[in-house]
């Protein structure tokens, strides 16, 4: 079964292994998600390079354990699995607060991180006024009463148009994230600031953004981009918030130039 349970919290995740001597990437996913956001890019990718997914604490199918008190606990987690699966060096995906998470660990242990690919997410995220009243709506009524703005800001009006289905499941899949897990993650993007550290990051990193991303707009990832010393910066076409989602060979094509481009010869150990 795809489950481990390290420091006392059973984490969800599915790791698809690969031949050859590419570093292992682990993708963190983003508020009121799980791992099947990455379904389409693990089905590009799956063969070509270690693909590691989870779901964060208090999302999908993993524990929220102690509860979600900051970043720091999903960090954590990430370290806690990294060592786990005993990666001496990884490339880190994440998008939203899970580029937090990413930012955080490499904060924590520079020396593990290959590379790092940031995608829709910033250094600070929103506001503390903008948090604390979504976090009272949610306390108050679920998160059925923010799921169809949320998906405004998840999706372009394309993607709401043809894609029904799946916008339907997406929204699923965020109404039936657990409370504590979101409301926690919430309260740590709130706290979260990442814009001291992003100077000093010394790995190659792209940041990566959908053009018509509604919480982590094109100029903020721009502005994370312009923080961190030789980072690339990128947008994608008709995409919003979860470009992984609404535009997957496009993200994945950045990925593969993205990894083409980190030093031959590094392995996993
Ligand atoms: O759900 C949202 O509003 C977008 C978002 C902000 C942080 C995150 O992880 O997702």
């Amino acid at each position: 079964m795809p489950f481990v349970t390290i420091g006392g919290i059973t984490l969800h995740h599915r790791y698809v292994e690969a031949d050859g001597k590419t570093a292992p990437i682990v993708f963190i996913n983003s508020l009121g998600t799980d791992l099947r956001i990455w379904d389409e890019v693990v089905a590009l990718l799956a063969g070509e390079m270690p693909l590691l997914v989870y779901d964060k604490r208090g999302h999908g199918l993993s524990d929220i354990g102690s509860g979600v008190h900051s970043i720091n606990d999903h960090v954590d987690d990430l370290h806690a699995l990294v060592d786990h699966f005993g990666f001496d060096k990884v490339v880190l995906f994440g998008l939203s607060v899970g580029g937090m998470v990413a930012q955080g660990l490499h904060v924590r242990r520079p020396e593990s991180v290959l590379g790092l690919i940031l995608s829709d997410t910033a250094h600070k995220i929103g506001t503390a006024e903008s948090w604390n009243s979504r976090i009272a709506v949610v306390e108050r009524y679920g998160i059925e009463a923010i799921a169809d703005g949320v998906m405004k800001v998840w999706f372009t009006p394309d993607f709401h148009a043809g894609r029904p289905a799946d916008l339907a499941g997406c929204r699923n899949m965020l109404t039936r994230q657990a409370l504590p897990g979101y409301i926690g993650t919430c309260k740590a993007v709130r706290d979260a600031d990442f814009t001291e550290s992003a100077r000093r990051i010394a790995v190659p990193t792209l940041c990566v953004v959908g053009d018509q991303d509604g919480s982590t707009p094109p100029d903020l990832v721009r502005s994370l981009a312009d923080l961190i010393p030789g980072a690339r910066f990128e947008i994608i076409r008709n995409a919003g918030h979860i470009p992984c989602i609404e535009q997957p060979e496009a993200l994945v094509a950045l990925i593969r130039g993205f990894v083409a481009s980190l030093a031959p010869g590094e392995t996993h150990g």
